[in-house]
């Protein structure tokens, strides 16, 4: 039977990018996405703006959610202290059979923890499973009616501190309406948006950057 795209995107990797080197397999990913097939990663325009939220921040703990191929992982990853943590949670087995590869192409496994299954299940069980208290940085660029309840899950669970940082993808198209009303207008957080645009095009899109209060 016929590949899948994301199966076309990792080999695209294995052919073009060096093991152990993950600038180049962000360039690989791109050059296909632009070249071949797009796919929704967050790309190379918002992800300069993802990078410099990283370097600013200098996170020791990170949360993604949505891992699809691993493209932000990669990108994340590769920014973070070898002691830091990026915990990565994707709950459609094929995606995530396909992002431990592209993690692991990239040489950034022993910084990644990948877990397969839903947000909603596995945000409560931080504490007890990963021994997480809080984390610095959430990434949300999962199924977009998500970012909501997962947001006021994580506030329920305890895992925001003073100055937690969620960087929400897609805040224009595909659009969180609820998630950017919720966030802009909550005393607990100060939110400000970067204008960019959907990857691999020209339609306008954004990062909303939302840091906790307490
Ligand atoms: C109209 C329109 C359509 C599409 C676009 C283009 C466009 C551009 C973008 O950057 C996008 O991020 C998206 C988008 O839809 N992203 C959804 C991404 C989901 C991934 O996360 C996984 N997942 C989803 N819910 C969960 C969950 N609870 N727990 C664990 N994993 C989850 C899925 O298994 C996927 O791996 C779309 C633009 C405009
Ligand atoms: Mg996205």
């Amino acid at each position: 039977t016929r590949s899948t795209r994301p199966q076309r995107l990792l080999k695209a990797v294995q052919k073009n990018a060096t093991r152990g080197d993950p600038q180049s397999v962000i360039s690989a990913i791109d050059h296909f996405c632009r070249h071949s097939e797009w796919a929704m990663n967050i790309g190379d325009e918002k992800g300069t703006i993802l990078d410099s939220v990283v370097n600013e921040l200098n996170p020791e703990k990170v949360l993604e959610l949505g891992t699809y191929c691993g493209y932000s992982t990669v990108r994340i990853a590769r920014l973070l202290p070898p002691g830091a943590r990026l915990i990565t949670l994707e709950f459609n087995g094929d995606y995530a059979a396909i992002a431990r590869q592209v993690i692991t192409w990239a040489g950034l496994e022993d910084r990644v923890q990948l877990v397969e299954g839903a947000s909603e299940d596995w945000i409560p069980r931080m504490k007890e499973h990963f021994g997480i208290e809080t984390f610095d940085l959430v990434f949300l660029d999962h199924w977009k009616d998500r970012y909501l309840p997962d947001t006021k899950l994580m506030e329920d669970c305890g895992l925001l501190r003073k100055g937690t940082v969620l960087l929400a993808d897609n805040v224009i198209c595909p659009g969180v309406p609820d998630y950017l009303q919720y966030v802009r207008n909550s005393l607990s957080y100060k939110s400000c948006y970067f204008k960019s645009h959907l990857e691999y095009t020209k339609a306008e899109d954004g990062l909303e950057k939302s840091v906790f209060l307490g």
